[in-house]
């Protein structure tokens, strides 16, 4: 197929005052021997800011990607400037086309089997082979790079339940660790283009290149009512022919991630120095940063890099260990605070960590993100329990007890929680989830402890609560203080 693109400006004589005759009209039509020429798609933009002129340009770079070659705008006001913005772009990514152009007409290649005996066929990308895992879905609609590389999601497919997914590509600065840990990633319709100015590579490219798993053209909604009806389920993911769909079920039954110890193959293998802050162009809040900087260790449980550029940009000097540094160790280092990190898996199922976080709490200041929050509610004496199909999203509204009419919008992915009940004396329950009345939060004020089951840092999601942060500089300045 050919694309044809035009953008029409308006006319710079034209007196007449009416929006419509000012806007720009845009075309894209498919053109060719047996296309008519009238036929196509008209973008009538409302109004001629930049911002709607980039818009237009952007649709139809995408567009003209399908054939880079025949790119055509002959009444572009700047036909120069837009000719080589428009060639530059597609320059940029026009290793991607073969790839882009094949995957409408791709017929299904893999096979999702559930351990409820259920078998969805879909159309893969990324890497091939056979993966097994717990199906989760996540109700984010932004941010699916953040998502791919949170450690915490190790040993889970992601199932995005927003239905369009790629369309931004993927970019080298969005990363939350070092590597992608999950085990493969679900989506409804994978976008046929990217369009993003920070764009790197697709969202294919990328998962081929690391390894990891991808299906779509499968019904995300029916799978997510499934999981919300009868909880997470383990499914095995395979793009291999040879194997029967018998075997891949008896693989999902015989596969659990309850007991697993999974932080032991995502945590870092040595201490080291971590600087780096939010950087300036994105930050969103440097309001009420004292000067003081503390001295952090942050164990590192699986910990995503924006809590750590949260922390740095609040001024801490951090000190980033592994899940299995000795207690001991840290104390000796004489740090003002330590973080627990987020991290993937069952709590329950290091009790090695549970040993660290009993040995620091009560001598230094402590704060909990997520995993940390749940080893320091063992910790304390209180247990944990698997939810049935966990919080995973950027929607989940969480209550602060403390002012009962302060409600946020968090982020949150978890599938285990702190038992309320099982708390001892002493400690509250700060933050409660308003969904499910789950324990979203907890302190202890008595050994300066504060734990929240969400992610202060977003990345993705709402930035509500980044106070967080700024809450642990200050229990770490009271401590200093009194001592
Ligand atoms: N983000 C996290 O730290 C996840 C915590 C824990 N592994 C859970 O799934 O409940």
């Amino acid at each position: 197929m050919r694309v044809e693109t035009r953008v029409r400006s308006p006319s710079p004589t034209s007196k007449c005052r009416r929006r419509s005759w000012k806007s720009p009209s845009f075309f894209v039509k498919p053109a060719g021997d047996r296309v008519g020429t009238r036929t196509g798609y008209k973008y009538h933009l409302n109004h001629c800011r930049n911002r709607e002129r980039r818009m237009a340009i952007t649709v139809a770079i995408n567009l003209a990607l399908i054939n880079p070659s025949t790119l055509f705008h002959p009444k572009s006001p700047n036909p120069s400037k837009l000719r080589a913005f428009t060639l530059r772009c597609s320059s940029a990514t026009s290793t991607a086309v073969p790839d882009l152009a094949e995957i409408p007409w791709k017929t299904s290649d893999a096979r999702l089997v559930l351990e409820d005996g259920s078998i969805w066929r879909a159309k893969s990308f990324g890497a091939s082979g056979t993966q097994v895992g717990e199906v989760v879905f996540n109700t984010s609609l932004t941010g699916y790079q953040e998502i791919l590389t949170d450690p915490s999601y190790a040993g889970q497919f992601v199932l995005m339940t927003n239905p369009h997914i790629g369309n931004t590509g993927v970019n080298f600065d969005d990363q939350e660790s070092r590597q992608c840990f999950l085990a493969g990633l679900v989506v409804r319709s994978l976008s046929i283009s990217t369009s993003n100015w920070r764009c790197a590579e697709t969202l294919g490219d990328y998962l081929a290149e690391r390894n990891i798993m991808g299906i779509y053209d499968i019904d995300t909604r029916a799978i997510t009512r499934r999981l919300r009806q009868d909880g997470s389920l383990i499914g095995v993911l395979s793009t291999e022919r040879t194997k029967t769909d018998e075997e891949l079920l008896e693989m999902s039954r015989s596969w659990d991630i309850v007991g697993v110890d999974l932080i032991s193959g995502v945590s870092c293998k040595a201490p080291h120095d971590w600087v780096d802050k939010t950087n300036p162009e994105w930050e969103f809040n440097s309001s009420k940063r004292g000067g003081e900087a503390f001295c952090v260790i942050a164990y590192d449980f699986g910990i995503k890099h924006n809590i750590l550029k949260r922390l740095a940009s609040y001024g801490c000097k951090i000190t980033v260990v592994p899940s299995t540094w000795p207690a001991s160790e840290t104390l000796k280092m004489r740090p003002e605070g330590v973080l627990f990190s987020n991290g993937p898996g069952d709590p329950s199922a290091v009790p090695y960590a549970v040993e660290t976080v009993k040995e620091i709490i009560g001598k230094i200041p402590a704060f909990g993100i997520c995993m940390g929050h749940q080893l320091l509610g063992l910790a304390l004496g209180g247990k944990t329990f698997k939810m049935k199909f966990g919080h995973h999203g950027g929607n989940h509204p969480v209550m602060n007890m403390y002012e009962p009419f302060m409600t946020f919008i968090l982020w949150q992915n978890h599938n285990y929680a702190v038992d309320s009940s099982s708390l001892p004396e002493g400690v509250v329950v700060t933050h409660v989830n308003l969904n499910d009345g789950s324990c979203a939060g907890l302190a202890y004020p008595a050994q300066n402890i504060m734990s929240i089951q969400y992610h202060p840092e977003a990345s993705p999601g709402p930035h509500d609560s980044d106070y967080a942060f700024r809450e642990f500089i200050q229990l770490m300045k009271k401590v200093k203080v009194n001592s």
